[in-house]
């Protein structure tokens, strides 16, 4: 059966700080309600470009200290700052993190060279496997197929987050390295990803969206093509919405509508406003009340 991630929120207090509570309580709701397979900690979603270096362990630690073993964990250790990721390896695997995840470092238009030694640093002193995160529409940084085959010469990187819309480059990765871990990231593409047979998808919206997601994937497996189909429409409205509404806070907004307490956002990414909360209070009216 495939893998189905939630992409971790950080809860944030209004001053910026850390909500740990707020963290534990996104933790639990994925496990208990949501029952997804694992998390990806210290991602996009975890708004992780936006923190301290401190914040990132508070994050790293609260999250395994609530989760234990009950479920996968992925932390996502890349930053612009090599010594920083090297750091942060080998603390979330002192923690007991199974996987490590860095994103492909990005701003500087690295070359593939430089881009390759990130990887070999980040996981050479570390007993734990590295999926590379792959998101060209945020970072502007695309890997070839060559150049994916290139990294996986090291044998600790296992795989690719893979947020990507190019199908194409998806299908020919998928063929050529059937062993490794191919997790898809754009959650309104599950569909198509799950027809080219990735091993899984980690996302952002599985965080409110876990059970129409997995029903999804049942339903695919099983060969009830045209049932899978309606589930990804309706997911895909309530991806639309969510967008529309401003997709970071709203995804907290919607959280709280559930009972869950997600905080807010942090700056630079936008506070709530009156019009958000209405936004967020008619999507989970209009797709996530049971
Ligand atoms: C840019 C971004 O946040 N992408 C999300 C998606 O889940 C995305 O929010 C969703 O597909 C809606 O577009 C994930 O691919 C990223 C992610 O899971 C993470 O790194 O936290």
């Amino acid at each position: 059966m495939k893998k189905l991630y939630s992409a971790l929120m950080t809860a944030f207090n209004e001053d910026g700080s850390v909500n740990e509570a707020g963290i534990r309580e996104m933790v639990r709701y994925n496990i208990d309600v949501n029952k997804v397979d694992g998390l990806y900690v210290g991602g996009s979603t975890g708004e992780n470009f936006n923190m301290s270096h401190d914040q990132k362990v508070q994050v790293f630690k609260t999250a395994i200290d609530e989760a234990g073993d009950a479920i996968d964990l992925i932390a996502q250790v890349g930053s612009l700052d090599l010594n920083e990721s090297k750091e942060l390896a080998k603390l979330v695997t002192d923690l007991g993190y199974p996987k490590i995840s860095a994103v492909t470092p990005f701003y500087y238009n690295y070359t593939f060279e430089q881009i390759k030694n990130y990887y070999n640093e980040i996981v050479k002193d570390v007993d734990n496997k590295l999926v590379i995160y792959s998101i060209p529409v945020l970072t502007g940084v695309s890997l070839s197929i060559d150049q994916f085959a290139e990294l996986f010469e090291n044998p600790k990187i296992i795989g690719i987050k893979y947020t990507n819309a190019d199908f194409f480059l998806l299908e020919r990765v998928r063929n050529r390295f059937p062993d490794k871990l191919i997790l898809s990231g754009f959650d309104e593409m599950l569909l198509p990803a799950l027809a080219l047979n990735v091993d899984g998808a980690i996302g952002s919206t599985y965080n409110l969206n876990a059970k129409r997601a997995k029903a999804e994937m049942v339903a695919f497996d099983e060969g009830d093509i045209d049932k899978a189909r309606e589930l990804q429409k309706v997911s895909n409205d309530a991806i639309s919405a969510l967008i529309a509404n401003d997709i970071y806070p709203s995804l907290k907004l919607v959280f709280e509508e559930m009972g869950v307490h997600a905080g807010v956002t942090k700056a630079p990414m936008s506070k709530p406003t009156p019009e958000m909360i209405a936004g967020a209070k008619k999507i989970y009216n209009d797709y996530f009340k049971d």
